[in-house]
Order: C-alpha cells, then sequence, then structure tokens
C-alpha cells in the first residue's frame, strides 16, 4: 500500500518580505492547501482576529506548551514566541491533506530537522532597500523594531541556501503563481514516485 500522506510546505523569509500578503492571496485562489494558525504570544494588532490570525497565549502558556512538546517548532523572534502547534500538523498531513505554514526562519530551519521530506520556499525582497520601505510602509513596528527586523533579514537572506526553492516577491499574483507552481511541481513529482512504487510491486507480486 503506498502511504498517502499529504505534503508540508513551509512559506518563509524576512519579516516585511511579504509572507502574510502572498499567503492570503494564495489561499483566495487554493483551498486545497490547509493553513496552519500559528501561536504567538505578540499583541493583537488591529483588526487581527483570535484563531484566524494567530492563537494568542501568554508567555505562561506558551512555555508550558513547549514543556509540554506540543509545539512542532518554535522561536523568540523580536521579544516574542511564535511557534507552530504539532498536533494539526501530523494530524492534517496523516489524513493525506497538504499543509501551508508561513513562518520565520529559524522555525523553517527546525521544520527541516523533523521533516526533511517538506518543501521549504524562501521568499526573498527584490532588495534591502525595498523590504526596508515595505516594513516602514506597513506602519506597525517603532523605528527600533524596523531596525532590529532589517538586521534580522541580513541574517536570514544568508540562510536561502537551505531552501528547495526561491521566490522573489516583487509582484504579488507573480509571487503566488510562482508558489503555486511549486505546488503542482511537487504533486507531479510525488506522482512518479507512487508510480514507481507500484511498478515496483507488480514486478515482486509476479
Ligand atoms: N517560527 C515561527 N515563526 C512564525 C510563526 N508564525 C509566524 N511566524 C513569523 O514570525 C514573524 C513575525 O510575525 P508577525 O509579528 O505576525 O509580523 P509580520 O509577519 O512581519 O507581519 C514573521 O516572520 C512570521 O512569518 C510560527 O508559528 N513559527
Ligand atoms: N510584492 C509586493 N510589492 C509591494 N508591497 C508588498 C508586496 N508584498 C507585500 N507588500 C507589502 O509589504 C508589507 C509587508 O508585508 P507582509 O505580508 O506583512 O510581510 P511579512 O508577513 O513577510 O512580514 C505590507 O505593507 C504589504 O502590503
Amino acid at each position: 500500500m503506498i502511504e498517502e500522506k499529504g505534503i508540508l510546505f513551509v512559506l518563509s523569509g524576512p519579516s516585511g518580505v511579504g509572507k502574510g500578503t502572498v499567503r492570503k492571496a494564495l489561499f483566495k485562489k487554493d483551498t486545497d492547501l490547509q493553513y496552519s494558525i500559528s501561536m504567538t504570544t505578540r499583541d493583537k494588532r488591529a483588526g487581527e482576529k483570535e484563531a484566524v490570525d494567530y492563537f494568542y497565549r501568554t508567555r505562561e502558556k506558551f512555555e508550558q506548551m513547549i514543556r509540554d512538546n506540543q509545539l512542532l517548532e518554535y522561536a523568540e523572534y523580536v521579544g516574542n514566541y511564535y511557534g507552530t502547534p504539532r498536533y494539526y500538523v501530523e494530524e492534517t498531513l496523516a489524513a493525506g491533506k497538504d499543509v501551508f505554514l508561513e513562518i520565520e526562519v529559524q522555525g523553517a530551519l527546525q521544520v527541516k530537522e523533523n521533516f526533511p521530506e517538506g518543501v521549504f520556499v524562501f521568499l526573498s525582497p527584490p532588495s534591502l532597500e525595498e523590504l526596508k520601505n515595505r516594513i516602514v510602509k506597513r506602519g506597525t513596528e517603532s523605528d527600533d523594531l524596523v531596525a532590529n527586523r532589517l538586521h534580522a533579514a541580513k541574517e536570514e537572506i544568508e540562510l536561502m541556501d537551505a531552501y528547495d526553492y526561491v521566490v522573489v516577491n516583487d509582484n504579488v499574483n507573480k509571487a503566488v503563481d510562482k508558489v503555486q507552481a511549486i505546488v503542482k511541481s511537487e504533486h507531479c513529482k510525488r506522482e512518479r514516485v507512487a508510480i514507481q512504487y507500484k511498478k515496483v510491486l507488480e514486478v515482486e507480486e509476479k
């Protein structure tokens, strides 16, 4: 019997590059991917909703989840915790559905250790100057935090080699098209493996 687990897709990249924007645009088009909602200790921004944008938790609760091994990965990022609840990801993949994570770079590298068969996509800014413009334009960060996030971004861009794909987010629609093409291409690859496996079984049965 061929194991029909779902594929884990991980979209990562520096803060402000447009991960949230690309992910939201992608989910308006592609309903076959299951988005894993992250847990965070950061404050809710205006317009955000519990269990839609994040699960908002206290540091105490978050640290309890870490101790109980309930997070697939987590990272402390610019003073707050962010993490992926383990149960949802494992159950959804086991049910044969694809899971989509949108997380920062330290977390993506942890996921890669546990799920080397996952598909890792690095969303890159067209330039650092443009990344700064986007963070400033978004207006959610104080000047200090903008500087922190840019500093983190420079280090993160150096980790690009660990990824399977790089998508430059110069234009949101084009970036979404590329992510969708990656999803399709990975499905074709898994189908090839499944067909090859079936052939092996047929030969063995003869
Ligand atoms: N490691 C990890 N990072 C996450 C998770 N969820 C969100 N992030 C990342 O944490 C960073 C900060 O997120 P946020 O405060 O929402 O700011 P924004 O994405 O820059 O608007 C971003 O790079 C997110 O992609 C998660 O579950 N795990
Ligand atoms: N391709 C793009 N061109 C111009 N601006 C963009 C693009 N993608 C995202 N943005 C803008 O950049 C800012 C940061 O995007 P966001 O999705 O919050 O990034 P991230 O989730 O990676 O931190 C937002 O104001 C968003 O509207």
